[in-house]
């Protein structure tokens, strides 16, 4: 629902964070986070916000964050930041969403700042002080209150919509659209549902995240208290890092377990068809926004944890129209999203065939997820290795529900392509403590 923006004041600040980001994450819930290495942001609290759903939530999402008024930032500083989580089909039920947090911690380049956005005249200590931080006389940006530890509460493993056997199915009637010639590629998921009793602290599953997998983007959007739900993962795929007019992606399809040998992956032609198309599928669809785009001849491997990809790191520079303007952030994701790596070959006919085979509502699930800011810099990740946390406040627990899909082309085998979800859905897995 789009409302009006209320008017926002902000207000800067240089910290020392000597534990990086990621030793802050166990003390605080955040809001949202957006994480790599000793690099990114943590949003805590919400100053405003709006959610949209169907074909026009990209736009209408673009059209809040174009309206907010707020006061000028310390020079030097991009002012807010939005963080973004939006669903992979137009026709889902879930609902995009765009944030703006009242205190953003973000470290970039070596230095931390801090950031607070409020649309109350309450002093920065206290906005601090209400989501558990304190900035002490030497600068240091610390917690008040204590770890949460790194325990996860129980979990019980439930069935997702399709069992393995169900999902065994899809695959093979995606294996005969591909025959037929219907798609090229398709690109089918499943999912995994787990019951907790008590409440999970997002904070510390992050950062769980955020230490085993320091490779990807620890990211999390939601988290508002009450029956909200939080979108949040670690996924090691970038569709679209904007700064200013440049322009980078990282596509990745082609994928075998870390049990398997990187020359495996290397010289195996069907892997090496999968990833062209997914490198194909976002050359076309960013071509329109974009004046140049560079991608290299062959992939490199990505080496995570849990598995080997082929990646082709893009990247191009943005173009302006007749006059003089160039796309915003969500234009761009708009235009990339989905790419073959999560949908397939050719788009419409393959989200068309997901929709009917999954049997499921991806929500935010393989859709954009990342951070904008004022200046036209981004990144939108695709929300992969991650899942959808509700919180049930009055029962005291809820559920985390994880999505895992691959790339069906001619020659996938279908008990091959199930093991490939498997290890994808590892990360979540381990981090809610049920995978050693
Ligand atoms: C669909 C997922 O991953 C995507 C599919 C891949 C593949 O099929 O090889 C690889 C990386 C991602 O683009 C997922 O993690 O759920």
């Amino acid at each position: 629902m789009i409302s009006a923006p209320p008017c926002l004041h902000t207000t800067v600040q240089d910290v020392d964070l000597p534990g990086g980001l990621v030793g802050l994450l166990p003390h605080l819930r955040p809001s949202g986070t957006w994480i790599r290495e000793r690099e990114g942001l943590i949003g805590l609290g919400v100053a405003a916000s709006t959610t949209a759903a169907g074909p026009g939530r990209f736009r209408d999402l673009a059209d809040y964050w174009e309206s907010v008024p707020h006061s000028p930032a310390t020079p030097g500083s991009s002012g807010p930041v939005a963080l973004v989580s939006i669903t992979f089909s137009e026709d889902s039920e879930a609902l995009s969403r765009l944030l703006i947090p009242e205190v953003l911690i973000r470290s970039e380049a070596g230095r931390t700042s801090v950031l607070i956005t409020t649309a109350h005249p309450e002093s920065p200590e206290q906005v601090l002080a209400r989501h558990g931080l304190r900035i002490n006389d030497r600068r240091l940006l610390q917690p008040t209150g204590a770890s949460a530890g790194g325990d996860m509460p129980e979990c019980r493993l439930q069935p997702g919509v399709q069992s393995e056997r169900q999902y065994l199915s899809a695959i093979a009637a995606g294996l005969t659209a591909v025959h037929e010639g219907t798609v090229d590629k398709l690109v089918l998921a499943r999912d995994l549902l787990l019951g907790t009793q008590s409440p999970l602290h997002t904070g510390s599953l992050l950062a769980r995240l955020a230490s085993e997998y320091p490779q990807t983007w620890t990211y999390c959007v939601g988290g508002t208290g009450g029956t909200a739900e939080t979108v949040l993962g670690a996924t090691p795929e970038m569709l679209v890092r904007l700064r200013g007019t440049r322009l980078s992606s990282r596509v990745l399809a082609g994928t075998i377990g870390r049990t398997q040998h990187t020359a495996d992956l290397v010289r195996d032609a069907k892997q090496h068809r999968e990833h062209g198309l997914a490198v194909t599928s976002l050359l076309e669809q960013l071509r329109p926004v974009t004046g140049t785009l560079q991608s290299p001849s062959k992939p490199s491997v990505l080496e995570l944890p849990n598995v080997y990809h082929l990646a082709s790191d893009i990247s191009g520079e943005l173009s302006a129209d007749a006059a003089g303007r160039y796309p915003s952030p969500l234009q761009v994701a708009e235009a990339a999203h989905p790419t073959a790596a999560v949908c397939g070959t050719p788009t419409t006919t393959a989200a068309g065939l997901i929709a009917q085979l999954e049997g499921m509502d991806r929500g935010p699930y393989a859709g954009p997820v990342g951070w904008l800011d004022a200046a036209g810099n981004a990144d939108f990740g695709i929300a992969l290795r991650g899942g959808v946390v509700s919180e049930n406040a009055e029962a005291g627990g809820g559920t985390v529900r994880i999505f895992a899909g691959c790339g069906v082309v001619a020659g996938s085998e279908p008990e091959a392509e199930l093991a490939e979800t498997r290890v994808k859905l590892k990360p979540m897995l381990w981090a809610l403590g049920l995978e050693a």
